[in-house]
């Protein structure tokens, strides 16, 4: 599975803490990041993490259009509620696209955990079955 992993500044530590605590998960799949949390991720873990632009310079869209394609299986993207982002947009756009196509997100530690606990348990089989329909989307 391909997860994508993001982190605004505050949510960092959380981040770093959650893929440590769930290395061995993350390590049987690809990983992806916006910048910073890429490098965190991957300095933290010793994991392997393809890097995206950092988020306000346009990796949040570099993982959009990712799942837009359908090239990313689930998304845990820790955000900060209480501080206000310069690229608000991109991240309304993310959040978006994952909706449109049915793409698991995590917002928070809580989903994230839940998230990261099924993928393990094989609750997210059923995006095998739409990655065999590689850039078709089911739009109904
Ligand atoms: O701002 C972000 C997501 O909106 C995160 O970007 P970085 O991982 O590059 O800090």
């Amino acid at each position: 599975m391909k997860i994508a992993l993001i982190a605004h500044d505050k949510k960092k530590p959380d981040m770093k803490k959650l893929s440590l605590a769930y290395k061995k998960i993350l390590e049987k799949h690809e990983l992806f990041a916006t910048g910073h949390t890429g490098q965190i991720v991957s300095e933290a873990t010793g994991l392997n993490v393809r890097c995206f632009n950092s988020g306000p310079l346009g990796g949040d869209q570099e993982v959009g259009s990712l799942i837009a394609q359908n090239k990313i299986d689930a998304v845990i993207f820790l955000r900060d509620p209480l501080t206000a982002q310069p690229h608000e947009p991109d991240v309304n756009a993310l959040i978006r696209l994952s909706d449109v196509y049915n793409i698991p997100l995590a917002t928070n530690l809580g989903t994230a955990e839940v998230i990261l606990r099924g993928l393990d348990n094989g609750y997210l089989d059923f995006r095998r079955l739409v990655n065999g329909n590689e850039n078709k989307h089911e739009k109904y």
